[in-house]
């Protein structure tokens, strides 16, 4: 095999979808370079970039690109909605397209922008038997054996969701990291607390596995929706408000459909200096 040289500096684009904010290194027609520990050091919001989750871009035989992710400690994620969302608008842009699809851990993803400008993915189908989620053990995954009753689904990552009286009354510190590393969720999970405001429309706050406190999650949100729907709670069709801004969830026949805004913010380099340290 080719021995290519990592190269000395890396472009980047800091991108956010409701405030879910992503950087995003563009390794298509090159080998890929992002590691743990370059996700871990770019990750710190002091030393690093700071990021929710770290995407890279790499080319695909299939679909237009395909797309890895990182969590700012270091680890894998299998899906991530909003950066899925950011990096197709920008995808699009370049393709003078309004429609792409793209590979992922979970397979090939179809995405869309809408004339208002906002972009659509769909997420595929969640994940609703325990060992797919996955949990440790073969329970009710609709009302888990635990305290306040949550439910379990999966969208190519592992969530839990609880329906609470009052959001914005959980103290996300407190509750987040307990469930994200309980022995039900033998990968972890990213934990969801919303509340029903109509039928159509829920509150939501997200503690995410590997990355704390978020402004939004947009496979978090998809999981809220198809959780809330099976509780007899809202239809297939719900607006999400996140701490940062307001998604659309559609679960239809062919999927769980995400949609929201995008920003691209800057881009710059990481300099051979910040490289050479790692
Ligand atoms: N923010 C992402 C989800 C990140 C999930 C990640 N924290 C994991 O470990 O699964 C989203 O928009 O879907």
């Amino acid at each position: 095999m080719e021995n290519r040289k990592a190269p000395s500096q890396i472009a980047f684009m800091k991108m956010h979808g409701a405030g879910n904010d992503f950087v995003i290194i563009d390794s298509r027609g090159r080998d890929t370079v992002v590691t743990a520990k370059l996700a871990q050091a770019l990750g710190d919001r002091h030393r690093g970039t700071g990021f929710d989750q770290l995407a890279e871009i790499s080319d695909s035989q299939d679909t237009d690109f395909t797309l890895d992710f990182w969590n700012s400690d270091g680890s894998r994620a299998g899906a991530c909605g909003n950066a899925t969302r950011c990096v197709s608008d920008y995808m699009m842009h370049e393709l003078g397209s309004d429609a792409l699809s793209l590979t992922t851990q979970r397979g090939t993803l179809h995405a869309k922008r809408l004339p208002d400008g906002r972009v659509s993915v769909n997420m595929g189908h969640p994940q609703r038997d325990w060992s797919e989620i996955p949990l440790s053990h073969a329970v009710d995954t609709l009302n888990l054996p635990l305290p306040g009753t949550p439910a379990a689904v999966g969208m190519g990552n592992p969530h839990c969701v609880f329906f609470v009286k009052d959001a914005e009354a959980v103290d996300l510190p407190a509750e987040g990291p307990g469930i994200e590393h309980h022995p039900l969720f033998p990968q972890r999970t990213n934990v969801e607390f919303a509340h029903l405001i109509a039928p159509d429309h829920l509150r939501m706050r997200v503690w995410e596995r590997g990355a704390g406190i978020t402004l939004a999650c947009g496979s978090g949100t998809c999981a809220t929706v198809v959780a809330a729907h099976l509780r007899g709670l809202t239809g297939r069709a719900v607006t999400v408000e996140a701490d940062g801004g307001t998604l659309q969830v559609d679960w239809r026949d062919d999927g769980v459909w995400l949609t929201g805004p995008t920003a691209h913010v800057f881009s710059g380099t990481l300099t051979p200096a910040f490289l050479a340290a790692l």
